[in-house]
């Protein structure tokens, strides 16, 4: 991580940990919004006026977080409006690198070597963890925004004037029951999950994983009732949140991270919605699965030979028939 804009090397294994030896996400420090007319949004500095070519945002395929962000610009229509650089999935001991491994970018902006050159670019002083996505400014060269959740709202609307879109991915309507159920599905499993895998006691790991399955059992109830998405027929953002976890699940959080209770395959409503979710248009292309299993099977502390496992082999035919 950066202390003071410096690099320093104790960025894995160390995870924070609570008196527990519970697992504890850093929260995120740049919280800027891009609005149609450039004036401040619900946080942070006005400035980030949508603009066609101004923005990119770097991402790691790996990555669940970072995955929301490539799936907003997808379905609202945004890959000619925002760049996209890709980092490679593993962790090195400087953290996110550029190139190297096919399917990961160079930065074509500085030639930077690593991500964190581009939070001490934003900030010489930052202190934190080099974190994607990332949603630079292109223009004013700064970091807009780092954190995922406030990403995909912004991109749900800062753009319409741009690039009008029938989708809404945070529908006012629908808006109190978004917010009630993200929070819970963000604890439970998609924060869950990581909170099994990085556990340091069996009673956090036994406290995360139940509630991990407890999450699965309650959607996989509230799918089976017919509906094609959380909200019935229309797709918001919590699907979005949703899907990055399900998509990793069976591949990754199943077996390193010790969520192994059950699948996904096994949930037959689940797995018809993980289905449904990927057959969108441009969702597909969001997933790189050999990303994912290299990126989650090079965490050294959960995996000490790196070795990394070649299936599942449902998960391989189901990308296989859903390919573009
Ligand atoms: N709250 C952030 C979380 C982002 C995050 O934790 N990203 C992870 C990868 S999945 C990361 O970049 N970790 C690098 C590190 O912790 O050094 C968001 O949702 O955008």
């Amino acid at each position: 991580m950066l202390v003071n804009g410096k690099w320093t090397e104790d960025w894995q294994p160390v995870q924070k940990a609570d008196e527990k030896g519970r697992f504890v996400r850093q929260t995120s420090s740049f919280r800027h919004w891009i609005t149609p007319d450039g004036a401040p949004g619900p946080t942070g500095e006005g400035g980030f006026q949508a603009e066609a070519g101004r923005y990119r945002l770097y991402v790691a395929y790996i990555c669940p977080w970072a995955s929301r962000t490539l799936m907003a610009r997808a379905l609202k229509g945004l890959e000619d409006v925002i760049a996209v650089t890709v980092v490679a999935p593993a962790l090195s001991s400087e953290g996110w690198q550029f190139g190297g491994y096919p399917g990961a970018d160079v930065d074509p902006l500085f030639g930077a070597t690593h991500l964190h050159e581009l939070y001490t670019r934003a900030d010489p002083e930052f202190t934190g963890r080099a974190t994607v996505p990332v949603l630079w400014d292109e223009k004013t060269g700064t970091i807009v925004n780092n954190e995922s959740a406030d990403i995909i709202r912004m991109l749900d609307t800062a753009f319409e004037g741009l690039v009008p879109s029938d989708l809404r991915l945070y529908p006012e309507d629908l808006a109190a029951e978004i917010d009630a159920l993200n929070p819970r599905i963000y604890d439970q499993l998609n924060n869950g999950v990581y909170k099994a895998g990085f556990a340091l006691t069996q009673g956090a790991y036994d406290e995360a994983v139940d509630g991990v399955f407890a999450m699965l059992d309650e959607l996989e109830t509230r799918l089976s009732d017919g509906r094609d998405f959380l909200f019935g027929s229309r797709f918001t953002e919590t699907d979005i949140r949703l899907f990055v976890t399900l998509i990793r699940f069976d591949a990754a959080y199943h077996g390193l991270f010790k969520t192994n209770r059950r699948r996904i395959a096994d949930y037959v409503a689940l797995s018809a919605y993980m289905e449904r979710v990927l057959r969108l248009d441009g969702v597909r292309a969001t997933v790189n699965m050999d990303h994912i299993t290299r990126g989650y099977y090079s965490i050294k502390t959960l995996n000490a030979t790196g070795i990394v496992p070649t299936g599942p082999q449902h998960i391989i035919d189901l990308l296989a028939r859903t390919a573009p």
